[in-house]
């Protein structure tokens, strides 16, 4: 079965209203693959979901960022699953490393996460990635699975989710894994799937790459094998991000 590119722009904490119009216009006037041979979803602040999602092209797509565990009430500061799919924002992306390393995420409430927002009907971008201590250490595959595995235990339909390696490392650093690198971490994963879920969602679950992707180095990432498509940070609030869709068309899939 074919897995359709997918190119997601993580705004992260970025942006001011005139700053998001003018992201939103570059994006609108883009002249990118169609949307049977690429699938692209724009993430930013919460705050400008509702911006974002009347103004851009309708082949385009949002995700906020995180979303709470569970049912929204008494979380102060939390948005909830429930609210995104009022405002009918599609997509979310959970687990990043920000979050992970930052806010001290655990395997275990990642997992609860992404089953709670698929469970409300949210697709999920779902991120996992090593340290450069772990990947100097020899443990990337364990900590990718272990991740994976969390997320594997609370989850029985992968049809809407998209995972996302992001290795911590390649994170805003302007250090990219290498094609190889990439290529032989999709590989494991999805061959973990394959062993451990099953062969149709592992033939399926498009595994997207995450780390100082740029116009410049999109090309020979995309035509890897098991490179799916990316989420881009840094560059998706540039023009660039245009030409990192259109590395869609270079993908074996297109
Ligand atoms: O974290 C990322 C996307 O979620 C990647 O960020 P950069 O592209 O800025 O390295």
């Amino acid at each position: 079965m074919g897995r359709k590119f997918f190119v997601g722009g993580n705004w992260k904490c970025n942006g001011t209203t005139e700053e998001v119009n003018k992201i939103v216009s570059t994006l609108n006037a883009g002249e990118v693959p169609s949307q049977d041979v690429v699938e692209v979803v724009v993430s930013p602040p919460f705050v400008f979901l509702p911006l974002v999602k009347t103004s851009l092209r309708p082949d385009f797509h949002v995700a906020a960022q995180n979303c709470w565990v569970k049912k929204g009430g008494a979380f102060t500061g939390e948005v909830s699953a429930e609210m995104l799919v009022n405002l009918s924002i599609p997509w979310v992306i959970i687990g990043h490393s920000e979050r992970r390393l930052i806010l001290k995420e655990s395997n275990e409430f990642v997992g609860d996460k992404v089953a709670y927002a698929l469970a409300q009907g949210l697709k999920v971008i779902a991120c996992i990635g090593e340290t450069l201590e772990q990947r100097e250490a020899g443990s990337t595959m364990a900590v990718v699975a272990e991740q994976t595995k969390a997320i594997a235990a609370k989850i029985s339909n992968w049809t809407d989710v998209v995972l996302a390696y992001e290795p911590v490392w390649a994170i805003g650093t302007g250090k990219v894994a290498t094609p190889a690198q990439a290529q032989e971490v999709h590989f494991e994963l999805r061959k973990w799937l394959q062993e451990n879920v099953s062969p149709e969602v592992a033939a399926s679950t498009r595994i997207i790459y995450g780390g100082s992707v740029t116009a410049a180095n999109c090309k020979e990432l995309a035509v890897q094998p098991d490179v799916d498509g990316f989420l881009v940070g840094g560059a998706s609030l540039k023009p660039e991000f245009i030409d990192i869709i259109k590395s869609a068309e270079v993908n074996k899939n297109a």
